[in-house]
Parts: structure tokens; sequence; C-alpha cells
């Protein structure tokens, strides 16, 4: 399987929003906006909590893959880049 890093991830995410690719779930979340991107943050971070605590390793790294993928929408969708939250690393 080729490995995606997390800034290929972001270079794809900000083409397919800036695009409005059709079929794109990060499209179609861009389109609805920060306060259904917010939601999904919290769902998908409350996940991770879960599976930390209950699930196995692999299955809290997925839902950690589908929370750094969620917060890298909500990037997208504030404008920010890469730079601006390495930045504050
Ligand atoms: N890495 C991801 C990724 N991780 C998570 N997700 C989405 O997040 C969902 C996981 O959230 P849930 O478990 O809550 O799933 P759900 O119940 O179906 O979500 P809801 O519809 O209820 O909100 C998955 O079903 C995907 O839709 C992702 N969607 C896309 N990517 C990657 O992003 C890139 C662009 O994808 P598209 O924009 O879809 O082309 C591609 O490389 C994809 O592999």
């Amino acid at each position: 399987m080729a490995l995606k890093t997390f800034d290929e991830l972001f270079a794809e995410l900000q083409q397919k929003a800036a695009a409005g690719e059709p079929g794109s779930r990060t499209a179609e979340l861009v389109q609805a906006g920060v306060h259904a991107i917010g939601k999904k943050v919290v769902e998908e971070a409350a996940e991770v909590w879960m599976a930390a605590e209950h699930e196995s390793g692999e299955r809290t790294a997925e839902e950690i893959s589908q929370l750094l993928y969620h917060l890298q929408v909500m990037m997208v969708a504030r404008g920010l880049t890469l730079e601006d939250v390495y930045a504050h690393l």
C-alpha cells in the first residue's frame, strides 16, 4: 500500500476543495462549512479517546487518522496552510 504523508494529504485536500470536485468528501464538507466540520472534529476526537481506552492499537490509529483528516479539512475551510499550524508546534 502506498503510504500518504500528512503534507501530501493536505495538498490533495486543498486541490479537491478548490476544484469543488464532484464526489469528493472533502469538497462536500468544505461547502458545508466550519460548523459542520467542527462537529465532525469533536465526534472523531471522542472516537479516538474511546478507541484508546477500550480498543486495539490498530483501531486507535484508524480513529486518529480520521481525526487528522477532519482537522485538515477544517484548515482548508478556514484558508489555513500547514505553515500556519507548524508555526505553533
Ligand atoms: N483520509 C481520508 C478520510 N478519513 C476519513 N474520511 C471520511 O470520514 C468518514 C469517517 O467518519 P465516520 O466514521 O463518522 O463516517 P460516516 O458515519 O460515514 O460519516 P458521516 O457521513 O456520518 O459524517 C469516512 O467515511 C470518510 O468519509 C476520509 N475521507 C477522505 N480521506 C482521504 O482524503 C482524500 C480526498 O478524499 P475525497 O475528498 O473524498 O476525494 C483521499 O486521499 C481520501 O483517502
